[in-house]
């Protein structure tokens, strides 16, 4: 006997949900996978954009790897991987609806009929400009447990860190600095932010449409390439307010370092010169690529499995 049709119906849905279930899994695992393995590039990054010990890259690797170990590199990273799925989430949900709101059109409506890149701009900046809200305490933690420099074996009697963990670094920075203290340097983030959203959306979409016929998808293979050349081209507009960013993050442990976001980027380039500006640069694009390829093939391939 051939089951009844809603009896199939409903296998069918339930079919489809465990599938779109496993497919998001999926690309939350290939979203951290890609953060795990961009986390030693950033934690270089961030040291050479505060620390002024380091003469490059090289140093500041070997410097980590004698002292600290390959755990060194990957020091603050759980709560960017337990607040990656959210930050993202509110990111593109954002983006994707104010440009729902700005066309009319939903994603899939989105490939015969393009955007505009002026409404993809404003999506991505208003997208921008509202993660940084999730982001900021995130953030904080993570830059300041990355500078934290001492080895975990500590050799006897050497101070301990002033960090124990995320958890203790977030409770202590509230202590210590009050509930705005978790949102130092998030003034600076929104500066970085929300243009460089706008860039990073307007790259993505430029870069996808130059490769795809019109009101084709992307193949993953162009996904995977335009996502990492809109995370290149993003940081390297951002890198600037990164380092003020990362500096204001650290100065909440010297009261009184700097006055503000001018006042750290005039001390900044009075200090060390204005190549200041583009400290970590080029680590940073080697981490992009990778990180926001997979971003990406994430956004398409969720947004597509929704339907
Ligand atoms: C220039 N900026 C701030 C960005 N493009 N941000 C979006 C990418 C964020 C990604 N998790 C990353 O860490 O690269």
């Amino acid at each position: 006997m051939s089951p009844r049709p809603h009896a199939c119906l409903t296998q069918h849905l339930v079919w489809r949900r465990l599938q779109r279930g496993q497919l998001e899994f999926l690309w939350s695992l290939a979203g951290a996978l890609g953060l795990v393995l961009g986390h030693p590039f950033d934690t270089v990054k961030v040291r050479l954009q505060t620390q002024t010990t380091y003469r490059g890259i090289i140093d500041c690797m070997v410097k980590t790897y004698r002292h600290e170990s390959l755990l060194g590199f990957f020091k603050g990273m759980s709560f960017p991987i337990a607040s990656i799925a959210m930050v993202n989430s509110v990111l593109f949900g954002v983006y994707s609806n104010t440009l729902l709101a700005l066309t009319a059109t939903s994603h899939r409506e989105r490939r015969a009929q393009p955007p505009s890149y002026i409404h993809v701009f404003i999506a991505g900046c208003i997208g921008g400009f509202v993660q940084v809200y999730c982001l900021a305490p995130f953030d904080l933690i993570k830059v300041r447990l990355q500078n934290q420099t001492e080895p975990r074996a500590r050799p006897p009697g050497s101070p301990p860190p002033r960090y124990r963990g995320p958890v203790h670094c977030a409770v202590s920075i509230f202590q210590e600095e009050g509930p705005r203290g978790l949102f130092r340097g998030a003034w600076a983030l929104t500066l970085r932010d929300t243009p460089t959203m706008g860039i990073y959306f307007v790259t993505y979409e430029w870069l996808c449409r130059q490769s795809t016929r019109d009101g084709q998808d992307p193949s993953p293979a162009r996904v995977l390439v335009a996502g990492g050349f809109a995370g290149i081209a993003s940081w390297a507009v951002a890198t600037p307010l990164d380092v003020i960013k990362s500096r204001l993050q650290m100065a909440g442990l010297k009261r009184g370092a700097y006055r503000g976001v001018l006042d750290c980027m005039v001390s900044s380039a009075r200090q060390e010169g204005l190549g200041v500006f583009f400290r970590g640069l080029t680590i940073n694009s080697a981490r992009a690529f990778p990180v926001n390829a997979v971003t990406f093939l994430s956004y398409e391939y969720l947004l597509r499995s929704w339907g």
